[in-house]
């Protein structure tokens, strides 16, 4: 043996005994969350019991990016714990994600990312559809679109909290990156037309009009649909993310071509309780204010004077005509805290309606 083989078979040993070891350790932990899924059950007997605790989540998750040693990066650490502590969440409870289908979108992928791979993630046509299915008890959670950073917000999601009693228990971001994907089977044909949802259309309209101008475009229900069309028909591509690629066997002709190299979109999960204090959080509310001048100063003033962040503002029609202006307010600060819950006193003799949409850690991942 070489001395460079002798090496190796050294640091594979080691490897080998740290595997060892890091197995023992993940069980262990596993062996407590199984603990702690019988003292939650004890201590609520008749109840539902909340398995699932995104504020302590966010506190483990936030714990292991500031403490993380290297050479990994922080990132990279938290997400080997996402999924070490969502396989030590489905020991407790498997938990059902309701999302935006079908299956290859990127609320899937924005799902997984938030909750890990343990979870069962349940796909619905509709954004209405997943409020449905949480509000019903039929899934624990949903993950829905809100805004993206080219296109602005997505109106059906915030409409939807009108009417819906559910919370805001979590938020989380996604980059998205488009590729304009083929099948390899009918990789040399010339292309006809692309398929895609029209808000993956917004985010790449430059590069079409730069690359593809004149290609017949194609608005259909969702990148996924975009996908599997181009997976089946003779001259057609799809604009979708690398899910869906993978998912229908597609092939990139072209990487990442959304206009905005930065391009973002923000989720957020939606369940039946209240997150308690994280100790890094956002909350959100919706307001509706008379319509008399000078009705957003009175609003937004309160915010100035407890010294709290605005982070989104956005205005609704309103659904009734007894509601002139409906706005949405994301904001730092978690409704426990004691400078947010005189503010909402404040906005709350001010305002025809305040509705709390709930607090919740601001996206660790
Ligand atoms: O601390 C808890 O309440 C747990 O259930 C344990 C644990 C974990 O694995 O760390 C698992 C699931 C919860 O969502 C939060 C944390």
């Amino acid at each position: 043996m070489s001395d460079e083989q002798i090496r190796l078979a050294e640091l594979r040993d080691e490897i080998d005994s740290l595997d060892q070891q890091i197995m023992d350790l993940i069980s262990a932990r596993a062996r407590c969350a199984q603990e702690v899924a019988h003292v939650k059950m004890d201590s609520n007997p008749d109840q539902d019991v909340f398995f699932y605790r995104p504020e302590r989540e966010a506190q483990v998750l936030r714990r292991i990016k500031e403490q993380n040693p290297g050479p990994l990066s922080g990132e990279e650490m938290a997400r080997l714990f996402r999924e070490i502590m969502s396989a030590c969440l489905a020991l407790e409870k498997p938990m059902h994600i309701a999302f935006l289908g079908p299956v290859g979108t990127f609320t899937q992928a924005a799902a997984l990312k938030h909750f890990g791979h343990s979870v069962v993630s349940v796909p619905l046509p509709a954004i209405d559809a997943v409020f449905r299915e949480v509000e019903s008890g039929a899934a624990h959670y949903g993950v829905v679109p809100v805004e993206n950073s080219t296109e602005g917000m997505i109106n059906h999601t915030l409409d939807m909290f009108m009417s819906s009693p559910l919370k805001i228990c979590g938020e989380v971001q996604l980059r998205i990156h488009h590729h304009l994907l083929v099948s390899p089977k009918h990789e040399d044909q010339d292309i006809t037309r692309i398929y895609s949802h029209q808000q993956s259309f917004a985010q790449c309209r430059q590069w079409l009009d730069t690359h593809r101008y004149g290609i017949e475009r194609i608005t259909v229900s969702s990148n996924a649909e975009a996908a599997r069309r181009a997976a089946e028909e003779p001259g057609a591509a799809a604009i979708a993310g690398d899910m869906a690629a993978e998912l229908y066997g597609l092939k990139k002709l072209a990487n990442s071509i959304e206009d905005r190299p930065d391009n973002t979109t923000r989720f957020l999960i939606i369940g039946r309780e209240e997150v308690p204090a994280s100790g890094h959080d956002k909350s959100s509310i919706l307001v509706s204010m008379r319509n008399k001048p000078g009705a957003l100063y009175q609003l937004l003033e309160p915010f100035h004077q407890h010294g709290i962040s605005l982070t989104r503002i956005e205005t609704r029609p309103s659904p009734s005509g007894t509601w002139a202006y409906v706005f949405y307010i994301d904001f730092e600060g978690h409704m426990e805290d004691d400078q947010v819950s005189k503010l909402l006193a404040q906005v709350d003799e001010e305002a025809v309606e305040l509705k709390r949409l709930g607090s919740y850690p601001i996206g660790v991942l």
